[in-house]
């Protein structure tokens, strides 16, 4: 239903995006992490045409509706919570009366029911946010454009929102795109999860995403799952690693491998062994 072509973007010379490509199905639900700066937003906003695009082109249907939910909801300060969600049926020419009904089930959905009448600024943020979700259900979009809708939300509201928007899409069959740097939503909502890194665009296999959110760890060009590890205070072989602060020192070898948390990989020799390894040991199988 949208189809991204060798998509290109700078920014005063600087190269955001390279030839990005990018399918997207009806229903399909994907994820796109990358450190902060990559370029997640631009991406977004180019879908969206919030942006213009230098080079490369964006198919969709004609019919192809897309809601674009940002981190910081941007609602219309004069209108009350019901004639904000309310709003994009009046401007498809809904009667009040029909289009405050539909406002007022989302509301309940999105459990706002009582602030109807409020402002804007007489609103939470997390309350403010809720308004713009419903909003954009009501705009009934064909895709969902998400920039970190949860990141300004307490936990137990974001785990609310994240799965009311995860299973109205899915009854509705709507696609989304999530920039997300949250694992939950990536584990257990999308179908496919891409990484953003030097303005390119590439697949995550399963255990690239483990890695990637530090519940894996990779050693000599292979990944090991931090939930297929055991821990042992027995070490005695070329299968056992030191788990330090997440970091994983390999033994018997002539050098350690060291994992950041970014999941880059350091090689250090044997003579700059760290004296404060407590011990902790993880056997590695085959993950
Ligand atoms: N309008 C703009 N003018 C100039 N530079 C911009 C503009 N918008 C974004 N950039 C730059 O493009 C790069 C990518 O920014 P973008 O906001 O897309 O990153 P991001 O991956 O979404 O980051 P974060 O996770 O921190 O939100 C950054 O270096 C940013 O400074």
């Amino acid at each position: 239903m949208m189809e991204l072509r060798n998509i290109s973007k700078k920014f005063e010379g600087k190269i955001v995006l390279e030839c990005v490509n990018l399918s997207l199905k009806q229903g399909e639900v994907i994820t796109i992490l990358g450190k902060s700066g990559s370029g997640k937003s631009t991406l977004l906003q180019l879908i969206a045409a919030m942006e213009p695009i230098d080079s490369g082109e964006i198919q969709k249907n004609v019919e192809t509706m897309c809601a674009y939910i940002t981190q910081k909801p941007y609602l219309f300060s004069h209108m009350t919570v019901l004639q904000n969600i309310a709003f994009p049926l009046k401007c498809q020419g809904v009667r009040k009366k029909e289009r405050y009904a539909i406002a007022k089930n989302w509301l309940e959905k999105v459990e706002l029911f009582g602030l109807e009448d409020r402002f804007p600024y007489e609103l939470s943020g997390g309350q403010q946010q809720r308004v713009s979700i419903a909003r954009a259900f009501v705009y009934q979009p064909d895709v969902f454009l998400m920039d970190e809708p949860f990141a300004n939300l307490d936990v137990k509201l974001s785990r609310q929102l994240q799965h009311l928007i995860f299973n109205e899409m899915k009854q509705r069959n709507v696609a989304g795109i999530f920039v997300t740097h949250n694992y939950e939503e990536t584990k257990m909502y999308a179908d496919q999860t891409f990484l953003l890194q030097d303005g390119k665009l590439t697949t995550m296999s399963e255990q690239e995403v483990e890695l990637y959110f530090n519940e894996g760890i990779q050693i000599e060009g292979r990944t090991y799952l931090i939930s297929n590890c055991v821990l042992t205070n027995n070490l005695s072989d070329r299968s056992i690693a030191v788990l330090l602060d997440k970091k994983v020192h390999l033994y018997g070898v002539d050098f350690y491998v060291v994992i950041l948390p970014n999941g880059q990989k350091q090689f250090m020799k044997k003579s700059q062994e760290i004296n404060t390894i407590v011990p902790l040991y993880l056997v590695l199988k085959e993950g």
